[in-house]
């Protein structure tokens, strides 16, 4: 599928955007291992949740779909039953990372894959941890790679795992095994990532104890099912809070979107390149914060950005990556190296794509040098297949002269089913003035 995308002047609108992707994830899973009901609303019916969905199913989980609300009779720990087919986790790392952590405290034998773009992304940032604890893993490329097989077991070995890469996978997938293992399981991490799990963990009422980069839990603790409301997903709103940034003019206000600070650093670096922005917490949802975010077509500058705040940005650098092109000066992203192993290499991708727009990019072994305020001139580009390529270049395409098409932006689905229609409705209200 094309999206066209043309330029627009002025970006004008208040908006919700869907469900966050990452507790949508998480609020599957521990319902599914939870006692009693969870019922979840503003459910994020991407392809990457509902894959999550069909794998808990093939494992014998009762969920009930309306709409964005969904229903799971929790089975309680340890009752999966074991998959007569593959599971698919489509393009999705965090169902197959968050669920390798499951089933290995699971008897019961599986085998997962995904499309070509989740079967060239490392695994065994998740299996090496996983194996310690007593899990037997096999995959391609000597368990790297997917396809892979697990046999799970009734009970692991709690550990002590330090992390070489900030990963809310890698930490998320220890300490769901964590939950099979008698004794305490500790994860540190070189950067704190993103906390759902940590927060979601609570709400359920397993107590997860922080110190500095070290979270810790206690196995064999009962999970409670409970309602979830899920916080609108601050990765999809900001694609519209990037645009309305660099738009030439114009307002976006984003309502009831998530803004656990843990994936908030966007809204730092916006700031400190400018943005004239005001944020404002309104409540908190199943222990997340929740609020609205506004956004004025403001003159940015360059920054230089690395160290802890990359985690709690890494799915926004590609769009940071187009803010900073329409930035006046040099901005410099470091420390980023783990963008290579997301659904494309997004540093070799982002930089290729608005090149083809006129954009001065070079690429670092960890990171980016965009040279910005080269006037930007619509073209054909590529999605490489990745969901946050193809909106990050149609923002792109809002501000470049004359048409921008994006091929393969089917790819968005994953994430974020209407956005080429809220994209519309913005650019087109500000139109219709
Ligand atoms: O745990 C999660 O829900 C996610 C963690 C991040 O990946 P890593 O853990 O690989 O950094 C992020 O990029 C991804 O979109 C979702
Ligand atoms: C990296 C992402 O997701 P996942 O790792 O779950 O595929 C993303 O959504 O940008």
């Amino acid at each position: 599928m094309e999206l066209k995308v043309c330029r627009a002047t002025r970006l004008e609108g208040t908006i919700t955007v869907p469900g966050d992707k990452s507790i949508s994830h998480r609020a599957l899973l521990l319902g599914s291992l939870a006692c009693g009901e969870t019922v979840i609303e503003n459910f994020l019916r991407g392809k990457d949740c509902l894959a999550t969905l069909r794998c808990l199913r093939q494992m014998g989980v009762k969920i009930e779909e309306e709409e964005d609300r969904v229903r799971v009779e929790g089975r309680g720990l340890g009752n999966l039953r074991e998959p007569e087919e593959v599971l698919d986790a489509g393009n999705s790392g965090t169902t197959m990372r968050l669920l390798l952590g499951v089933l290995a405290g699971n008897p019961i034998f599986a085998v997962l894959t995904g499309d070509a773009s989740l079967r060239r992304r490392p695994m065994d940032r998740v299996i090496l941890p996983l194996k310690l604890m007593g899990a037997e893993i096999w995959g391609r490329q000597e368990g790297k790679l997917a396809p892979l097989a697990i046999r799970g077991q009734r009970e692991l070995r709690p550990i002590e795992y330090t992390s070489p890469v900030a990963s809310a996978q890698v930490k998320s997938a220890i300490l769901l095994a964590g939950l099979y293992a008698e004794g305490e399981t500790s994860v540190t991490e070189p950067a704190l990532s993103r906390d759902h799990t940590e927060r979601m963990l609570s709400y359920f009422g397993v107590p997860v104890k922080r110190e500095g980069l070290t979270v810790r839990l206690r196995g064999r603790a009962l999970l409670q099912g409970r309602p979830v409301r899920v916080p609108g997903d601050f990765s999809a709103a900001a694609f519209f809070l990037a645009a309305a940034a660099i738009s030439p003019e114009g307002r976006v206000v984003v309502k009831e979107v998530g803004l656990n600070p843990t994936r908030t650093g966007l809204l730092e670096v916006l700031e400190a390149m400018g943005a004239r922005l005001a944020v404002e917490v309104t409540g908190e949802w199943a222990g997340e914060p929740v609020g609205n975010v506004t956004v004025e077509s403001s003159e940015l500058r360059g920054v230089e950005i690395g160290g802890e705040i990359i985690p709690r940005l890494i799915d926004e650098i590609p769009v940071l990556t187009v803010v900073a092109a329409c930035a006046a000066g040099k901005t410099v992203i470091r420390g980023a190296e783990e963008l290579r192993y997301k659904e494309s290499d997004r540093l070799a991708t982002m930089a290729l794509e608005l090149g083809r727009l006129g954009a001065k990019v070079e690429v670092l072994p960890d990171g980016l040098i965009i040279h910005g305020g080269h006037p930007l001139q619509g073209s054909r580009v590529q999605s490489h297949g990745d969901h946050r390529v193809a909106m990050a270049m149609a923002v792109a395409g809002l501000v470049a002269e004359g048409e921008t098409i994006i091929e393969g932006a089917e790819a968005i689905d994953v994430s974020f089913p209407n956005f080429p229609l809220l994209l519309a409705t913005l650019a087109g209200e500000a139109r219709g003035k």
